[in-house]
């Protein structure tokens, strides 16, 4: 247990805010064909191939579920589509039956696995907290929920602080490596064990910071060193009531300058997701991420995020080839384009930060973080869950991938070529589990532990100056 203290000693110097999406992950594991084919049920399967090629960018039916899942599973590669929340469509996915329930959203899953990294405080909001969510929270001391009572800030037990919210359930499709099924002629077998989020969008769901614990943002900034921001791929063009994704995109921006109002050296972290709306796409990365201090994302969402800037044809080398060059290719443009002091890329095979050069953390000290999370990825692909810091031996015994030498190695020749003379770029071979028990949330888990990290690295560097 000793060496894991090599790769993080103690994050009980952080203090970290974490904003906006909690929800109830379902879980359904596709462990064999039939599972599949039980969800395919009648459908002609003719229709069904032609809505795989349509490829619906949200579930309105049961049909159009079918169809983008199994387009996820002849990719292999994590894929969120939201559904129309109608009350067929809610009572189709409320009559299948799931094996498992978690926490699920960036903030419970975050705020679940730092509670046992014994962080300072975690503060974790979401705009509904219903008391199923609340429950799901671990209890623990170092984890609490900002409400406003009679003008003051409230910090409580998540288990203290639900209202009468609506409850938000995301269903989880769990699928392995090399699932076959047979449609008509052809077969789509799954290149890789992933998962298929079908996202519940609730009307009435907006991201943001209540209004009356608005005033109390720059407080909650004092308190932290440090925010994750995530939950924005829920953001819809417009709503009933006529707002729009501007009104709640600027209130964003605006909650990110009153956190730092009062402490301008904290920083703070975007955790993107798949975002299948484009313009909503393009307009998270122009309006956010000049605001933030870092973004963390997967391959997928760096090749889509990408696309929507235009660099068509960079996006489609990196989804058909995953070559590494590209995604630093992509980084680049990123941390240029928004002035990002970083930007870390997990992917299957390797985590990877890409910062300017001129901080005050080492090489080493970046590349530490990143062990760390890796550690923490294949403990949760293993386990499914991490309950204990002592599960993180199961991490630890998970060997780097094959291919973990070879990728350093590019990375560095890369690194030292005089485009790049500005930026330090550190990569970690990934700890591959050949048959994890769930891969939802791996992606949460790396880039809040590498953050957290990297927070806690600074403020010891910052302190020994
Ligand atoms: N089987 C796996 N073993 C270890 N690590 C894995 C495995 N599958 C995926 N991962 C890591 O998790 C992220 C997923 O990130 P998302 O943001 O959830 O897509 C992937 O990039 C790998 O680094
Ligand atoms: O977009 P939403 O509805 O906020 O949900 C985000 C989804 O992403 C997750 O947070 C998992 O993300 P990762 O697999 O990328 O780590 C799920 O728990 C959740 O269902
Ligand atoms: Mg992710």
């Amino acid at each position: 247990m000793d060496e894991i203290y090599r790769h993080f000693e103690d994050f009980s110097n952080v203090s970290i805010f974490l904003a906006y999406n909690v929800n109830v992950d379902a879980l359904k594991y596709l462990k064999y064909p039939k599972d599949v084919y039980g969800l395919i049920g009648d459908f002609n399967e003719e229709e069904l191939i032609s809505k795989i090629e349509e490829y619906p960018r949200v579930i309105e039916n049961p049909l159009d579920f079918v169809s983008r899942l199994i387009h996820a599973m002849r990719s292999g590669k994590p894929v969120e589509v939201p559904i129309k929340n109608t009350p067929e469509l809610d009572s189709y996915f409320n009559s299948m039956v799931y094996d498992e329930e978690r926490i699920g959203g960036q903030v419970g899953i975050i705020s679940n696995l730092l509670s046992i990294l014994n962080l300072k405080k975690i503060i974790a909001y979401s705009p509904i907290l219903s008391k199923k969510q609340s429950q799901m929270f671990n209890n623990s001391e170092n984890l609490v929920f900002p409400t406003e009572f009679n003008g003051k800030l409230v910090l409580k037990k998540p288990i203290d602080s639900f209202g009468n919210d609506e409850l938000k359930i995301n269903r989880i499709f769990e699928y392995p490596e090399n699932l076959s099924i047979s449609l008509k002629n052809i077969t789509v077998t799954s290149k890789r064990a992933n998962r298929f989020i079908a996202a519940s969008r609730p009307e009435n769901l907006r991201i943001e910071v209540h209004e009356n614990l608005k005033s109390h943002l720059s407080k909650i900034g004092k308190m932290v060193d440090c925010a994750i921001l995530s939950g924005f791929q829920a953001i819809k063009q417009s709503y009933l009531d006529g707002k729009t994704s501007d009104y709640y995109l600027d209130n964003a921006i605006e909650d990110i300058k009153l956190l730092k109002s009062q402490n301008p050296d904290l920083k703070v972290h975007l955790e993107f997701a798949s975002i299948q709306d484009i313009i909503i796409r393009k307009k998270i990365a122009d309006y956010i991420l000049p605001h933030v201090d870092c973004i963390g994302m997967d391959e997928a969402e760096i090749a889509n995020i990408i696309n929507s800037l235009g660099y068509s044809e960079l996006s489609e080398g990196i989804l058909k080839n995953s070559r590494l060059e590209d995604v630093i290719k992509a980084s680049k443009i990123l941390l240029e384009q928004y002035n990002l002091d970083g930007v870390q890329i997990h992917t299957l095979y390797y985590i990877m930060y890409i910062c300017k050069k001129g901080g005050i953390l080492s090489e080493e000290s970046l590349e530490k973080t990143l062990e760390f999370a890796t550690i923490l990825a294949s403990t949760k692909a293993s386990l499914g869950e991490i309950n204990t810091t002592k599960d993180l031996e199961v991490g630890l015994n998970t060997p780097y991938n094959k291919h973990g030498n070879l990728l350093k190695e590019i990375a560095k020749n890369i690194s030292i070529q005089k485009e790049y003379e500005k930026y330090n770029i550190v990569l970690v071979p990934s700890r591959i589990v050949k048959n994890p028990k769930s891969t939802v949330g791996l992606g949460d888990t790396i880039s809040s532990g590498a953050f957290v990290g990297y927070i806690s690295e600074l403020k010891k560097a910052k302190s020994k100056n």
